[in-house]
Order: C-alpha cells, then sequence, then structure tokens
C-alpha cells in the first residue's frame, strides 16, 4: 500500500499537509482541525499504541494522568500504570506526603478498587453512610491511610448491632480487632483466590516492608475488575513495581524535595511550570541531570519551537506541551499568552522530534478524537485532566450537584489550590499578591479509569485505521511526508461533525455524560431528567417515564452510555 498509494501525490490536490495548514498565522486547537482519512489494509485491533514517554521510558498506552491534586494520587496511579500508561503525582503538599502517595502506588501489583475509609480508634461512626460503597471501616493508628492497621468494623456487624448507645461508643470498644490481612505484593490473582478460598467479604492489604495498610479488596471488586476490558501491558519500572512519576517546581526547595521523592522509587520528574522557558527551569533541567543521570526529567511547558529549544539543548527527556488549552485554565484569559492546542502540539513535535525527545500533549482532551488528534498531530502522549477527574480512581468523594453526581477539578492555578500547597510558590509571602489562572469547578461521575480509559484507546486506534496508520510512528510519518491532509473546519462544519437535530439519542460521541455503573437506576434518570432541563434551547421534554425507561435499558446494556439532550 505504501509504495502504491501513500508514496504517490495524489492526482487532485486534496486538503492541506501540516506544514502548510499550521503556517497561516492561525492559532488552531483540536476542534478547528479534521484528517482525511486514507486508505485502510489492516484490521483496527492490530494498530500498536505503544509509544515513549521520555527518551528513556516506553509505554503501552499513550495516556498520562496530570499533577493536580484533584486528579493523580496513588490509586490514580497505580491505575494508569495497570493500564500501561503514567500517573505524575502532584506536589500540592508536603515532600514526605507526596513521597508517601509514591510508595503507596508501588506498594501495590493491582490497581486499587475502591477509596477505603479510614477511622482512628477513638473515632465513632454515627451513621451508615459512613461505610459510603464499602463493606467496612479500617481503624488505624493516625486515622489516615497509610498507617498501621488496628482493626476493621464490617458494615454487616455494625447494622447487627441493636444496641444503640454500643453504636455511639468509639470504634476502639467493638472494632475486630488484629483482622486477617494479606501482603500488598499479592497479585490480583493471589487476591481473588484468597478471598474465594476464605469466604470473606473483603480484605484489608497491607505492605509488608513498613506495616501500613495500602487498601482493602472486597469480593465484589474482584468480580468487577474480571468484567473489565483489558488494558495494555502494565508499565514497570526497573524495580519491577508499578511506573510512578513526580511533578515538582523550580525553586530551590524543590531539590530537597526531589531527593526525599526519588527515594521514594519516583520513576521521572516532571518540573511543573506553566511557562517552562525560565533561568530557573533551566538551572533545574541540568542540576536534576547532573545529579540524578538515571532520572528522565520532562521539561515545559511549553508551545513554541523556540522555548522547546532551550529546554531541549539544557537536557530535558520529554516536553510537555499546552499553555491556556485545559479546561480549567484561564492563562489566555488573564495573561493574554499561551496557544491553540492543535498548532502548539504540531510546531513543538516538530521540532523535539529532531533531537528524539517525545512530546505530551498536555490539556485540552474531552473526548477519544482530540487524543487522535493530539497524537497524530506529533504527540508521543496525552495528559489528562478533566478527563480523568470524574473516575473513582481520582482524589475526593462524590457529591450531588443538581442531580448530577459529581467530583471536584480544579486548576492548580486557581486560588483554593494555591491556598492549600503554594506558600513555598510564593515564598510564604502571605502580601504578595495572588493572580489566579484557574477556576474550581466539579466534572460528572465517569465510572472506573480501568472500564473507560480501554473504550477510549480502541477508538483511538479505529481513528488511527481510518487514516491508515498501524501504529504511533506510522502516524507520525504520514504526517512528515505530507501524505496525511488535514483541513480546518468552519463553524457550520464543526456542529454538523457532532450530534445534531436530535430530541434525544443514546451514544457514545461526545459532547459526553458519562454514567457509572455504580450508578444506580434512579440515579441515571435523575441525571436525564436534570440535563433534560438544563440543555440547551433545543430541548424537547420528554415524560420522566420514558426516560427512566430508556435510563434503565442503557444502564443495563452498558456502562459506558452517554445520555445527550439537545
Ligand atoms: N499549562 C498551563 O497552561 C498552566 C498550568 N498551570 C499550572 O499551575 C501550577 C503553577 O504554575 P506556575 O504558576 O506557572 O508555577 P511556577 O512555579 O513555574 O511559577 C510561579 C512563579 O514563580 C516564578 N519562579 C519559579 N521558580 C523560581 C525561582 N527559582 N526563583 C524565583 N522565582 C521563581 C515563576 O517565574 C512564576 O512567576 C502548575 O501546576 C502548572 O502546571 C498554571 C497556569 C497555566
Ligand atoms: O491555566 C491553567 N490554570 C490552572 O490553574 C491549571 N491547572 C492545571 N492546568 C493545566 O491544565 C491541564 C489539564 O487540562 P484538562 O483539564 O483540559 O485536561 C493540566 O495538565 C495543566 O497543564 C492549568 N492551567
Ligand atoms: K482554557
Amino acid at each position: 500500500m505504501d509504495s502504491i498509494l501513500a508514496g504517490a501525490a495524489p492526482v487532485i490536490d486534496d486538503g492541506f499537509p501540516a506544514t502548510k495548514l499550521f503556517s497561516q498565522g492561525y492559532s488552531y486547537t483540536y476542534d478547528d482541525v479534521i484528517f482525511l482519512p486514507h486508505y485502510i489494509d489492516f484490521p483496527a485491533d492490530s494498530v500498536r499504541l505503544d509509544t515513549k514517554l521520555t527518551r528513556n521510558i516506553h509505554l503501552s498506552t499513550p495516556c498520562v494522568a496530570s499533577p493536580m491534586d484533584t486528579v493523580t494520587e496513588s490509586a490514580m496511579a497505580a491505575a494508569l500504570a495497570h493500564l500501561g500508561g503514567v500517573g505524575i503525582i502532584h506536589s500540592n503538599n508536603s515532600a514526605s506526603d507526596q513521597s508517601a502517595l509514591i510508595r503507596a502506588a508501588k506498594a501495590r501489583r493491582f490497581p486499587s478498587l475502591s477509596d477505603p475509609i479510614v477511622v482512628s480508634s477513638s473515632d465513632s461512626i454515627a451513621s451508615v453512610s459512613e461505610f459510603g460503597s464499602s463493606p467496612c471501616i479500617l481503624v488505624t493508628k493516625t486515622g489516615a491511610k497509610n498507617s498501621g492497621l488496628l482493626g476493621v468494623v464490617s458494615k454487616s456487624d455494625w447494622l447487627a448491632m441493636d444496641d444503640v448507645n454500643n453504636k455511639e461508643a468509639r470504634v476502639s470498644d467493638y472494632m475486630v480487632k488484629s483482622p486477617v490481612t494479606v501482603p500488598s505484593s499479592y497479585s490480583f490473582e493471589d487476591v481473588a483466590g484468597y478471598l474465594a478460598n476464605s469466604k470473606l467479604d473483603f480484605v484489608a492489604m497491607v505492605d509488608e516492608g513498613s506495616g501500613e495498610v495500602v487498601d482493602v479488596v472486597a469480593s465484589a471488586d474482584v468480580e468487577r475488575i474480571k468484567g473489565y476490558p483489558r488494558g495494555g501491558v502494565p508499565s514497570l519500572g526497573a524495580d519491577g513495581k508499578f511506573l510512578v512519576g513526580a511533578a515538582i517546581g523550580t525553586r530551590e526547595a524543590d531539590k530537597e524535595r526531589l531527593e526525599h521523592l526519588v527515594k521514594a522509587g519516583a520513576n521521572v520528574v516532571v518540573l511543573d511550570s506553566s511557562q517552562g522557558n525560565s533561568s530557573y527551569q533551566i538551572e533545574m533541567i541540568k542540576y536534576v541531570k547532573r545529579t540524578y543521570p538515571e532520572l528522565d526529567v520532562i521539561g515545559g511547558n511549553v508551545v513554541t519551537m523556540y522555548q522547546a529549544q532551550n529546554l531541549i539543548q539544557a537536557g530535558v527527556d520529554g516536553l510537555r506541551v499546552g499553555m491556556g488549552s485545559g479546561s480549567i485554565c484561564t492563562t489566555q484569559e488573564v495573561c493574554a499568552v499561551g496557544r491553540g492546542q492543535a498548532t502548539a502540539v504540531y510546531k513543538v513535535s516538530s521540532i523535539a522530534e529532531q533531537s528524539g525527545v517525545p512530546v505530551i500533549a498536555d490539556g485540552g482532551i474531552s473526548n477519544s478524537g482530540h487524543i487522535v488528534k493530539a497524537l497524530v498531530l506529533g504527540a508521543s502522549t496525552v495528559m489528562m485532566g478533566s478527563f480523568l477527574a470524574g473516575s473513582n480512581e481520582a482524589p475526593g468523594a462524590y457529591e450531588f450537584q443538581g442531580g448530577h453526581r459529581v467530583k471536584k477539578y480544579r486548576g492548580m492555578g486557581s486560588l483554593e489550590a494555591m491556598t492549600k500547597g503554594s506558600d513555598a510558590r510564593y515564598l510564604g509571602d502571605k502580601e504578595k499578591l495572588k493572580i489566579a489562572q484557574g477556576v474550581v469547578g466539579a466534572v460528572a461521575d465517569k465510572g472506573s479509569v480501568l472500564k473507560f480509559i480501554p473504550y477510549s484507546m480502541q477508538a483511538v486506534k479505529q481513528g488511527l485505521q481510518d487514516l491508515g496508520a498501524s501504529s504511533l510512528q506510522s502516524a507520525h510519518d504520514l504526517l512528515r511526508s505530507g501524505v496525511l491532509r488535514l483541513e480546518v473546519r468552519t463553524g457550520a462544519a464543526q456542529i454538523e461533525g457532532g450530534v445534531h437535530g436530535l430530541a434525544i439519542t443514546l451514544t457514545m460521541s461526545s459532547p459526553i455524560t458519562m454514567v457509572s455503573e455504580e450508578s444506580t437506576v434512579e440515579e441515571t434518570s435523575l441525571h436525564l431528567k436534570s440535563t433534560e432541563t438544563s440543555g440547551s434551547s433545543h430541548t424537547e421534554r420528554i415524560p420522566s417515564s420514558s426516560l427512566s425507561a430508556l435510563s434503565r435499558n442503557a444502564a443495563l446494556t452498558s456502562s459506558a452510555k452517554v445520555f445527550l439532550v439537545t
């Protein structure tokens, strides 16, 4: 196919090669551009998505979780590594807390399935809602995770306690002391086998080294994970444990932080800044390479070839691209600086490719089509915030807002995030004026990343197949050779490319609001109703009886159904 079709210039010039499209003085983002299909001679399943995060780190899945405090802590990092991607643990905390999150992610051999509820022995349990969806509450020395396990209170035991006074007592008075545990080094199969043989509903996992409790695994979770689609080959570091990244800043104190992170086992470090082309960052890149020659360092963020060139010369092993394109970013409005993300990814990867430095397309991903666009325009991986923030694995608990089950998601440059962690960033100077470059919001519940990332990757494979690209490398070859043709979509073409003209539809396309398999039918219909009332002016009212029938049907057939009312 290559010699007959791909190599020959089209008889009639059709579409633009990337060099021409991106040199017209416009800043384009993903939605502005569209790829023209090419020629298929292989099945979608054979498309390979294996890639490089940095010069020396290979991944089987091109997905990276952003270093944000509402996105990536240990559960997300473990889940992404399990899927073949990687999570970068945020640094909006103390060096010891960040190190503990790295250790917790690396202490396990399969992703956490639930967020265990942990109390101290002097606490009491006021109501059954404190158990959440968990079958038990763990009691630890400090009352937090990553501490020694003292006992457990199972939900069924607590419910069976008929003496109300007893329930008001401290948990130390009735918890099951020194419960059976399994080592956190157990594989998924080991734990599944243990639970099946012991007929237990749940078991706590304890890190043999530190004695700290890492997780609790319920039999129901085991059944759920067995039903998830297969991800890529898990990402492991040279230590044989999950590959985990960590963010740091460019202050003097970050050098000390890095020492802790390296001791905790961080496999790659991201210098986290909105404008990476600074003397501070260049000095830090050189320091990291000098002090830890084995550790790969990712610089950024950059959006121009000039910025990229400077960081490449300083010695970065990877580049993070995006300024103001994130869903919670206000940088372009506040500072008038940044670039449309499609242009930024194309331009930076054009120069980075010449030095063999992989590019991470960071921000602005809200559907699988955006992932295809980022990867085909030259990126080796995509970094995501909002796309992952509504998942089970993101930090924080779900809340209900206006009938939606949501999780909080905030910019790291928002006032709220700055107030929490950035005293270091502002040198503890309380007088310094803080200008927010991000907002605080919430995103819809999407269920587990273990489920929706494999679906998204299958969609990416289909996108690459349409372009005639059987791997990311072949997509980049098509881009650079000019065989790949693009066009800019007019506003009307963008509307046409989305779902339009329907009263109601059940679809996998974007714009998406996912309802997780954990959502009950009642929650699902609630969600539909609220979407209906908050929808656009084209909304047609649908009797709630038919909505609930629709939602029940959808909830039964697929957990990743999308409900859209226009
Ligand atoms: N990708 C994006 O578009 C954006 C991302 N963000 C996120 O917000 C967070 C904070 O970003 P930034 O405010 O850019 O952090 P930053 O730490 O790079 O910059 C904060 C300020 O400190 C200065 N600075 C850095 N190192 C210094 C040193 N050693 N000595 C003296 N001054 C120094 C910087 O020049 C800047 O004025 C990050 O998580 C970042 O990813 C924020 C805005 C935009
Ligand atoms: O202008 C900004 N103000 C902020 O407060 C902020 N916090 C994060 N980021 C960047 O946004 C990326 C995540 O974007 P998405 O939600 O679109 O995936 C992240 O990966 C960051 O690059 C920020 N940008
Ligand atoms: K933005």
